[in-house]
């Protein structure tokens, strides 16, 4: 495994507005994917050491499906997590756009299958028409979690929250009150479901996976500007802990 650095960084110049982010870069994707797997398992088990069982929150597209699959390979009490994805799109479960199905392709393999899977998608027409039950199963068996593992579009997305989102004021508030939040986009070609920003900073283990040059120009510049309006700028001025950036070319 080569790594190229790691180190705590604050990713800005801009004075007074310090970032920190603790930087883990890596020259091959299948290393990133075979470490962030262990620091995830690890927190996991630290969780259910703790308190007797583990709540994980991960991202979907196209980025963590090696992770994934490294992370169904870690040995440890899988019938004791309970995993959500932080975000879906309003498709069918065996649709190839479903977070969901990635999430049963990937993860819920082997012994990791014992894991309780706690999909944001119901059979049910909206997003919205849903929004309520699955607020009140994600507020009440997902929450508060344990570890989180985001991604992030080229566009500065993160979960479902694009730049576009109409409810700044319930997606990217860091102590909002809603947890679950039904996402109409333009960058989207389908209705959404999302974690918040709220429910995402629940959890003491906050990681960022991100992939090639152009998505590490988008999070150093939203880093930098403090003026930026991009959802992943506000989780790095919000995160009530340091998040952790995974990255690889
Ligand atoms: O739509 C989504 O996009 C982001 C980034 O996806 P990627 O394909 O560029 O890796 C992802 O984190 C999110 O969960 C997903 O629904």
């Amino acid at each position: 495994m080569k790594m190229l650095a790691e180190s705590v960084q604050r990713l800005t110049v801009l004075k007074p507005d310090p970032l920190p982010l603790r930087e883990h870069l890596f020259d091959e994707r299948a290393a990133l994917a075979s470490a962030l797997a262990r620091a995830v398992a690890a927190d996991l088990r630290g969780a259910i050491a703790r308190r007797g069982k583990a709540r994980l929150a991960v991202s979907g597209g196209s980025t963590p499906r090696a992770f994934l699959i490294e992370l169904s390979k870690q040995t440890l009490d899988w019938a004791h997590v309970t995993v959500v994805p932080v975000d879906d799109r309003w498709v069918a479960p065996d649709h190839p756009r479903s977070n969901e199905r990635l999430l049963r392709e990937t993860l819920f393999q082997g012994a990791a299958a014992q894991a309780q899977l706690l999909p944001l998608r119901r059979p049910a027409p909206t997003p919205e028409s849903a929004l309520l039950p699955v607020l009140t199963q994600v507020a009440n068996e997902a929450l508060p979690l344990d570890v989180v593992v985001l991604g992030m579009g080229e566009d500065g997305h993160v979960a479902s929250l694009f730049p576009d989102l109409a409810r700044r004021d319930i997606g990217l508030q860091p102590s909002g009150r809603a947890p679950v939040l039904a996402i109409r986009s333009a960058a989207a070609p389908e209705p959404r479901i999302t974690l918040t920003l709220s429910a995402i900073f629940t959890a003491p283990s906050l990681y960022l996976h991100i992939e090639g040059a152009k998505k590490r120009a988008v999070l150093e510049g939203a880093a930098r500007d403090p003026r930026s309006l991009l959802p992943i700028r506000s989780v790095l001025s919000g995160a009530p802990v340091t998040p952790q950036l995974y990255w690889s070319p």
